[in-house]
């Protein structure tokens, strides 16, 4: 497999290559905003205006991409010209962007995930079980990430929320932290954005009701646990047909 990375140049794109250079997958090329720079393992980082260009040159079975929203939109319909797939790794999108990636996955094999780390898919269904036999406990999410984030609340709590929607089968009130008179009220969930240090990334999702808690949650120790499900991700998503897929759907097929 050659894979095509871009923002390289970031916390995602260098943990990206470095799990491609420990499983010995060839970079075709890697990009960033900014480039040129230099990479982990020795791999030269170009700039993202020749993307379009590097497409064409290199033989490229999958590009993967972690960046920013309006970025990786751009990725993905330079992908979807040339025919490459693309992982997009990215969050924050705004409706409109979305239905770009959906669009692109009309002319080449689109994949998103919000959170590529197994053990999230797990509790994103311990959510759904529990919020569903519970239905009246009320839920606060809190997601707690590291100081350089720029998207609040992060993608994965966007994807918890939606779940826990669907499997009340309500469409709650997100109450985006409190402040001064706020009592609760019984449709809300209450979402709080936590950033500091080099925290990796945490969700905990909390049900209350009945003189009992039940507490979820997940917390990744490495960026690693994310790279690695991207490229399991990108190898599967090698064999399939354009279209517009999500890593949630797809995850328990990836071994
Ligand atoms: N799905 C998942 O499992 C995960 C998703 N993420 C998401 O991945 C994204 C990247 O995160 P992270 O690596 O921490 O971010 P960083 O800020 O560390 O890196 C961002 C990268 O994207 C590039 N970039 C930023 N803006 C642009 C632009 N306008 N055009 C082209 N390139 C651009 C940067 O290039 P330059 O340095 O040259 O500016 C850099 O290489 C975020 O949306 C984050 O939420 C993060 C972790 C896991
Ligand atoms: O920006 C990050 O770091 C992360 N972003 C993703 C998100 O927004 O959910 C996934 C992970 O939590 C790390």
């Amino acid at each position: 497999m050659n894979v095509g990375v871009t923002g390289a140049t970031g916390r995602m794109g260098r943990t990206v290559l470095d799990v491609l250079d420990d499983r010995n997958v060839a970079v075709a090329f890697a990009v960033s905003r900014s480039g040129p720079a230099n990479g982990p393992a020795d791999q030269s980082i170009e700039s993202a205006d020749g993307f379009g260009d590097l497409l064409a040159a290199h033989d490229v079975d999958v590009v993967v991409d972690f960046s920013a929203p309006a970025a990786s939109v751009g990725y993905a319909e330079a992908a979807a010209d040339a025919g490459v797939p693309i992982v997009v790794g990215t969050t924050g999108f705004a409706d409109e962007e979305i239905q770009a990636l959906e669009s692109a996955g009309e002319r080449t094999p689109v994949l998103v995930g919000a959170n590529f780390a197994r053990g999230v898919q797990a509790l994103i269904s311990a959510v759904e079980t529990a919020v569903a036999s519970l239905p009246k406990y009320d839920v606060e999410l809190t997601e707690t990430h590291h100081n350089g984030k720029r998207d609040a609340p992060s993608g994965t709590a966007n994807v918890i929320l939606d779940r826990i929607d669907a499997a009340r089968g309500t469409e709650a009130t997100r109450v985006h932290g409190r402040e001064g008179e706020a009592p609760r009220s019984d449709d809300e969930i209450g979402v709080h954005a936590r950033r500091a240090g080099d925290v990796t990334g945490e969700h905990e999702v909390l049900l209350a009701g009945n003189r009992e808690t039940v507490s979820l949650s997940h917390r990744a120790g490495s960026r690693a646990v994310f790279a690695a499900g991207a490229v399991d991700a990108a190898a599967w998503l090698t064999e399939q047909e354009p279209n517009y897929y999500r890593f949630s759907d797809i995850a328990d097929e990836l071994t």
